[in-house]
């Protein structure tokens, strides 16, 4: 990383309240890492460092504000004090890469429906010395009926993967009542949010904040939305692969 890289990422991290210092390093590996994949496969349309460091590294971790994931060893007590953090649609590994260089503290599992994303995913965390990250391959759709995976999970991060009735219908399944989908998203539409609020009250789940902010330094606009999981998700849910995108809850496919 150039040093015009690392003042960036410094930058990007103080405005989020965030001392980036320690793992300075790490993102400077990370950035290589992604660089040097992208070459030879489609990981991610971003490149370039400047970039990769705002909508990549800085934008990922967003998801903290609020300290939504603070706590999330609290909730399931009896469980372990880890908090389980589910990343749903991970791509090359974002959030759940520079969330688990801030955070040792969390169990973070990144799922994608891609192979060759999550393969990149693996060698990443394990490049950066990162045994807080266990990569899944499969559809949400699928995973979300397995009773290994179903109400497993404290929170559930996403980002830019789906509408937000989609993503309450994929995401709600994987957490235990209490645990929080904390979903980072551009700009959302009133219209995306009331057919979002009605999916989610569909799939066991109440909408608690509609954050909307702008990203640091490049001033795009973005929005954390955070649901929490108030009742079991019914047995049908999520429905079966491709339905969720194609057929979304109270919703129009886009
Ligand atoms: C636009 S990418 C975003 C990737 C990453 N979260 C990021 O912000 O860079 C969306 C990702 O979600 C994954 N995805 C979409 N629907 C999925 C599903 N039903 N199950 C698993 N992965 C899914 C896709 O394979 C893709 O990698």
């Amino acid at each position: 990383m150039t040093p015009e890289g690392r003042a960036l990422l410094l930058e990007g991290g103080t405005a989020l309240g965030l001392d980036l210092t320690p793992q300075a390093e790490g993102f400077a590996t990370l950035l290589t890492l992604l660089t040097e994949a992208s070459a030879k496969m489609n990981l991610t349309s971003l490149r370039g460092e400047r970039e990769i460091v705002l909508k990549h590294f800085v934008d990922s971790l967003t998801c903290l504000r609020g300290g939504w994931l603070a706590d999330a060893g609290q909730v399931g007590a009896g469980q372990g004090d880890t908090g389980q953090v589910l990343d749903l649609g991970t791509g090359a590994g974002f959030p759940a890469l520079p969330l688990a260089l801030l955070r040792p503290d969390l169990s973070i599992t990144a799922l994608d429906a891609t192979r060759k994303k999550v393969e990149f995913v693996g060698r990443a965390a394990a490049a950066l010395g990162l045994s807080n990250v266990q990569p899944l391959v499969g559809r949400a759709e699928t995973l979300g009926r397995e009773p290994q995976q179903r109400e497993g999970y404290d929170r559930v991060v996403t980002r830019a993967v789906a509408a937000l009735p989609v993503l309450a219908e994929l995401a709600l399944p994987f957490l235990k009542t209490g645990g929080l989908l904390v979903a980072q998203k551009g700009p959302l539409t009133p219209e995306e949010l009331d057919a979002g609020t009605r999916a989610a009250a569909e799939v066991g789940g109440a909408v608690r904040q509609v954050d909307a902010f702008t990203l640091p330094v490049t001033g795009d606009a973005r929005t954390l939305i955070v649901v929490e999981k108030v009742a079991p998700t019914p047995e049908r849910y999520p429905r079966r692969e491709g339905v969720p995108g194609r057929k979304p809850l109270f919703w129009r496919a886009t």
